[in-house]
């Protein structure tokens, strides 16, 4: 779906441990100190369906088309009930994870990213803005403090890689910028900031 509604959906992907939570926090803060309407949120969401799927993480994988399925619906909600609502009434969402994350993690389970995408832009507004951070596997479980052997389900090396490749092959979208997450927390903020025009 294509987005021309008055306010703007700036989207942070990257694969665990890229800094995504960290930036969503440092932008959102930078927004508001300008005075501008912003609601931070992330994907999978608190909502029911959300919290289904984080439980899953740990306590066992869910089939990939159970799996889908729920972060469909989860995203359904949050387009209905925050992104869609604040981006028509002008505001800016800044999202950790969209559906650019399903590309990648469930296209790394061996459904198509391509089809992935397609269910999801049939109700899923694109963003104004894809920051994609990018650092390699290795640095990112690092930082997430995930050695071997203590992987949660979605953090198996190979399928993080599969992940990193999705996320590099959307850079030529015309929405999306890549941005070097290996450099300094405040360096990675300045990139960021370099690509954002509200
Ligand atoms: N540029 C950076 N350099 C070094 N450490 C960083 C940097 N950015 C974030 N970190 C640290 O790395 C860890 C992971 O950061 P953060 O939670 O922001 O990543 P994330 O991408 O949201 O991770 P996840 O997807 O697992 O939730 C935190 O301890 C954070 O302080
Ligand atoms: C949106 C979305 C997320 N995931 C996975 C990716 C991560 O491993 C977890 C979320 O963890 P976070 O540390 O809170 O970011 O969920 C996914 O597999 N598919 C998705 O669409």
């Amino acid at each position: 779906m294509s987005n021309d509604s008055k306010g703007k959906l700036i989207v942070i992907e990257g694969i665990d441990g890229t800094g995504k939570s960290t930036q969503a926090r440092m932008l959102a803060e930078q927004l508001r100190s300008q005075g501008l309407q912003v609601k931070q949120s992330f994907e999978p969401t608190n909502g029911p369906w959300g919290s289904k799927l984080r439980a899953s993480a740990t306590s066992g994988r869910l089939s990939i088309e159970e799996e889908l399925e729920l972060f469909l619906k989860d995203r359904r909600q949050h387009v209905d009930e925050l992104i869609q609502p604040t981006i028509s009434s002008g505001g800016i969402v800044i999202l950790d994870r969209y559906y650019f994350s399903t590309m990648a993690y469930q296209g790394a389970r061996g459904i198509d990213p391509l089809e992935i995408r397609q269910a999801n832009e049939s109700f899923a507004p694109q963003p104004d803005l894809l920051l994609i951070l990018d650092l390699p596997v290795d640095l990112a479980l690092e930082r997430v403090g995930v050695r071997d052997g203590q992987a949660n389900e979605f953090e198996q090396r190979d399928s993080l890689q599969f992940c990193r490749d999705l996320f590099l092959s959307l850079q030529d979208e015309p929405f999306a910028k890549l941005v070097d997450a290996s450099r300094d927390i405040d360096e990675v903020h300045r990139q960021i900031m370099e690509n954002v025009t509200v």
